[in-house]
């Protein structure tokens, strides 16, 4: 058994490719934004990443993949279910031109989410096969924090996903994003890099910066583990207010250094 991952994942190990049928463009890039643990603004660089893509001209979907803590909708200011236009197809919503399918939709609100393996891999599967997503260049995956089903799933029935790690800086964040790490390197996933976020606040008086997490956490994790850096997003006021207000604020004209950091790493990641 692979080292570290549990029998019955290793079965779904992202090498056994399924066979599906997936309402894209054949063109289209599928790329998963994934942590080690919860809470490290994950959902956040998602749905930013996307909104720069976006930005550039690309057409852009996200799949809100976090069975656990769906956020994507309100952090793009959605609200509403999407419609089902047959039996087995779905039109995802759209809102600021980024077409959206997520997890929440099919779960009702302020229920736990207690579902075992198959019943996840049976879940995803639906909603990524029956979503009309169209010509779309790049569809965003935010998986759930961790190693689990989901981002195995979602490797196996994806062609060719590609994966982000997140991190914040400190030891207890990398370490645990190292793990998811690893496990995309079991599984065969094309790692495009670490982002690391929360890396500093900007102090607004002197202009000083402040690593209140500490530093360097995400570059020395893509460093050991051979894997570009893809950059450190600061910790920002208007980050939090975009995803609060359903606006990302790498939409937003803005010079923020989080929004320029944004750019840059979408552009590094539009070479890949
Ligand atoms: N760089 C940042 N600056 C300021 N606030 C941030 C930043 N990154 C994330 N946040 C805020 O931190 C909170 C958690 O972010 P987010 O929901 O994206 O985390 P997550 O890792 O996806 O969490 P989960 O584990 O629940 O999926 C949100 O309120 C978000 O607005």
């Amino acid at each position: 058994m692979a080292e570290g991952i549990p029998e019955n994942k290793k079965r779904h190990n992202t090498s056994s490719k399924e066979e599906v049928k997936i309402h894209i463009k054949s063109s289209a890039k599928f790329i998963a934004v994934a942590s080690g643990k919860g809470g490290v603004g994950k959902s956040t660089v998602a749905v930013n990443i996307a909104a720069a893509i976006a930005r550039k001209g690309f057409k852009v979907g996200i799949f809100d993949a976090d069975v656990y803590g769906f956020t994507i909708p309100k952090m793009l200011g959605i609200t509403g279910q999407p419609k089902a236009i047959a039996e087995d197809q779905i039109l995802p919503l759209e809102k600021h031109g980024i077409k959206v399918m997520s997890m929440g939709f099919i779960v009702k609100e302020n229920q736990p989410v207690i579902w075992r393996g198959p019943m996840i891999h049976k879940a995803i599967k639906q909603i990524l096969t029956q979503t009309l997503w169209g010509d779309l260049d790049y569809l965003i995956i935010d998986l759930p924090p961790g190693t689990g089903d989901v981002a195995i799933t979602s490797g196996m029935l994806l062609p060719n996903m590609s994966i982000i790690i997140v991190t914040t800086p400190q030891d207890v964040s990398s370490k645990v994003a190292c793990r998811a790490l690893r496990m995309a390197k079991k599984t065969n996933l094309k790692i495009l890099g670490v982002i690391e976020n929360m890396s500093y606040f900007i102090c607004r008086k002197c202009g000083e910066k402040a690593y209140i997490f500490g530093q360097g956490g995400g570059e020395d994790l893509a460093r050991e583990e051979g894997v570009p850096f893809l950059g450190e997003i600061p910790l920002e006021q208007s980050i939090r207010e975009g995803s609060d207000s359903g606006r990302p604020l790498a939409f937003e004209e803005s010079d923020s250094p989080a929004k320029k950091t944004f750019e840059r790493i979408v552009s590094k990641i539009l070479k890949m």
